[in-house]
């Protein structure tokens, strides 16, 4: 057998490469099964290219990713692995491809709010984090004065800042940009200034030759755009397409995010002494929304009363909360956002979003044996408690049968 390892490849015709499969926009796998996607899944499959030889996956994970090196189950492992010196104790790794760094995000209404660590390290400041990595590390260090608050969940934690229950979350830059497509209403702030600084590279043997070797593919797919190509295309890819807005929970969780605007949409009201109801704003959005759901395939006619099911439950909030404060005889709300500015944008920002929801829902919505599944996720996620009449508005029209009597 050839002595180094760039020989041995060449020789056996593959090359053994280790991949995670859980992030984006490096790796990602279903788990249901099927091909490895992402930015660092391409670069590996030309890199194979290059070397003329097979590319043969070996899946690793990240608690495992040390021991299968030390196993010598691959002879390179791609996914988004940063650079440290711990692993560099044991491996070696390729030239950095990627400069990367803990960065804020947020809703795009706070950008200015979270532009520095002294405006996030506060008390009134709520810090959402998962816990165990880098990001738990760089809070605590960082930010220990905000309101720290622990988020076990990794694919549910942006929806934290989306509906208001925390304001921002510090991760790494590429991430943050990620999320900020996945996502309108959240902005990355400064992914191209970060806190800090860190860099993913390939982890690969104690072998210089093919360490060499690498180094000079890489080197020159970095300068000839083709890298930057690559990283583009998966961070602007539509990870969100498909599954993830399909199931009573992905449309119930936006009409959440729709009423959980209105008591700030009510708090401006109040203060500028406005009605609760504009007759011309609810056409409007009416009106745009007949040609949007001819393309989404369902039925405008439902559409429509969908929609106006949502603005009723919008104004009994707004009309229970504006008593509530005629009770108190509240006065002027402080520090709140701007009604043509900022909440009626991000209420159009999920007029869309909706649409999708109920698109890709559309077979289950409209089969009357799955009724009772609507009513009981309805019930489940939008509890009366909570909102009061206008949960049971909101959900009124995937319950009350009319969508399979709107055929299919
Ligand atoms: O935009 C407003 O002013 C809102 O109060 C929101 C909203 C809506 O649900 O979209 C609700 C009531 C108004 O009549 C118009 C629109």
């Amino acid at each position: 057998e050839p002595a180094n390892r760039l020989d041995q490849i060449l020789a056996r015709g593959s090359v053994r490469v280790a991949i995670t499969s859980d992030y984006k926009p490096f790796s990602y796998r279903d788990p249901a099964g099927g091909a490895y996607e992402g930015s660092d899944a391409e670069l590996a499959g030309m890199l194979a290219r290059s070397l003329g030889v097979k590319l043969e996956w070996v899946a690793t994970s990240w608690p495992t990713l040390m021991d299968d090196f030390a196993d010598n189950k691959f002879d390179i492992a791609v996914g988004g692995i940063s650079i440290s010196l711990e692993r560099q104790k044991r491996a070696l790794f390729s030239i950095p491809y990627l400069r990367d760094g803990k960065t804020p995000i947020t809703r795009c209404e706070n950008l200015a709010r979270f532009q520095s660590l002294e405006q996030i390290d506060r008390p009134e400041v709520r810090l959402v984090v998962n816990p165990g990595g880098t990001n738990e590390r760089f809070a605590r260090a960082n930010a220990s004065h905000a309101r720290l608050a622990v988020h076990p969940d990794n694919v549910t934690i942006f929806d934290e800042i989306v509906a208001g229950r925390a304001d921002l979350m510090i991760t790494d830059a590429v991430e943050a940009r990620l999320q900020q497509r996945l996502r309108p209403q959240l902005c990355a702030v400064h992914p191209e200034a970060p806190f800090d600084f860190s860099e993913k590279a390939f982890l690969l043997p104690r072998d210089v030759i093919w360490k060499a070797w690498v180094d000079q593919w890489l080197h020159q797919s970095i300068e000839n755009g083709s890298v930057r190509r690559v990283q583009d295309k998966w961070l602007a890819w539509p990870w969100s397409k498909g599954a993830a807005l399909a199931g009573p929970d992905a449309l119930l969780a936006l009409m959440d995010e729709r009423l959980a605007l209105m008591p700030d949409v009510a708090r401006y009201k109040w203060n500028s002494q406005a009605a609760v109801e504009d007759l011309p704003r609810e056409r409007l959005i009416i009106a745009a929304l007949a040609r949007q759901a001819a393309e989404a395939g369902v039925p405008a006619a439902w559409a429509e009363s969908f929609f106006k099911a949502q603005i009723e439950a919008a104004k009994t909030v707004q009309r229970d909360l504006f008593e509530r404060w005629r009770q108190q005889k509240a006065g002027r709300f402080e520090q709140v956002p701007d009604l043509a500015r900022e909440l009626r944008p991000r209420l159009d920002a999920l007029t869309p979003l909706l649409l999708k929801a109920l698109t890709q829902n559309w077979a289950a919505l409209s089969d009357p044996a799955q009724r009772a599944q609507w009513s009981a996720a309805a019930q489940a996620r939008l509890p009366a408690a909570a909102w009061g009449a206008a949960a049971a508005q909101a959900t009124a029209p995937l319950t009350d049968g009319s969508a399979s009597a709107s055929g299919r």
